[in-house]
């Protein structure tokens, strides 16, 4: 079988990631997300810094930091740039209409959102299977919190009515971030109120922060079978 339409999702990832990079000018700085979209779009990149585009960029994992220096793109942090451009990211779960996210699976989320807060403008890329009426139908919500006292703070967020889940590895060992700390997956269930619910997590002694990212989205790009759509925040 020819290999060139044997993933017709995952080239459309592909050209979705594409036109996520385009939007990258000479002389930017850009939040270069992590995940395996995230991934197409630093190669992306990676294929214009080739060709000779120069710009900046701030990793949102050690991994997305390998990668990216892999393909000689310059690497800077906060101390230098301390607002940014543009970032381009992926996501779990993206509400139809509010463009509010669930983010953190890949366990990137706190440097993720530190990165989007900064940026101008934060754009998405996802494929439609990611679109949802109401953020917490599919995925639980990813919550970083210290490793001091997890327990703790996995109780308390159970009384907000989660599922609370410690992520451990495959290979059975605890799931640690890139800063050193626990991920606790909650499972609410459909969320009526991702922002009551963003500030109730977040007030909760503890906890870092959570993957839910709320009113942070200035467009999102949809790579589905009728092919790619961009939506805009309203
Ligand atoms: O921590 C991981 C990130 O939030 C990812 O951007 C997210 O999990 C989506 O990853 P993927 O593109 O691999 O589905």
């Amino acid at each position: 079988m020819s290999g060139q339409n044997s993933d017709p999702m995952g080239e459309l990832k592909r050209r979705a990631a594409e036109e996520a990079a385009a939007m990258v000018q000479d002389g930017m700085a850009v939040g270069l997300g992590t995940g395996s979209t995230a991934a197409l779009m630093i190669d992306a990149l990676g294929r214009r810094w080739a060709d000779g585009l120069r710009f900046v960029g701030i990793p949102t994992s050690e991994r997305s930091a390998e990668q990216a220096r892999a393909l000689g793109i310059t690497l800077v942090d906060f101390s230098t740039h301390a607002q940014l451009d543009l970032a381009i990211d992926g996501a779990d779960e993206v509400e139809r209409g509010s463009l509010d996210l669930i983010k953190g699976l890949g366990g990137a989320l706190l440097r993720e959102k530190i990165v989007a807060a900064a940026a101008r403008r934060f754009v998405v890329i996802v494929d439609e299977g990611k679109l949802v009426d109401h953020l917490g139908s599919r995925s639980p919500v990813p919550v970083e919190v210290t490793p001091f006292g997890w327990e703790s703070t996995a109780r308390q967020l159970g009384e907000l009515g989660a599922r609370v889940a410690l992520r451990i590895k495959r290979d059975g060992e605890l799931f640690v971030t890139d800063g050193g700390n626990l991920i606790l997956d909650c499972t609410f269930g459909p969320i009526e109120d991702p922002r009551a619910l963003e500030a109730a997590i977040g007030d909760i002694v503890g906890v870092i922060e959570s993957g839910l990212f709320v009113h942070r989205t200035s467009e999102v790009i949809v790579a589905g079978r009728q092919g790619l759509t961009r939506l805009v925040a309203a």
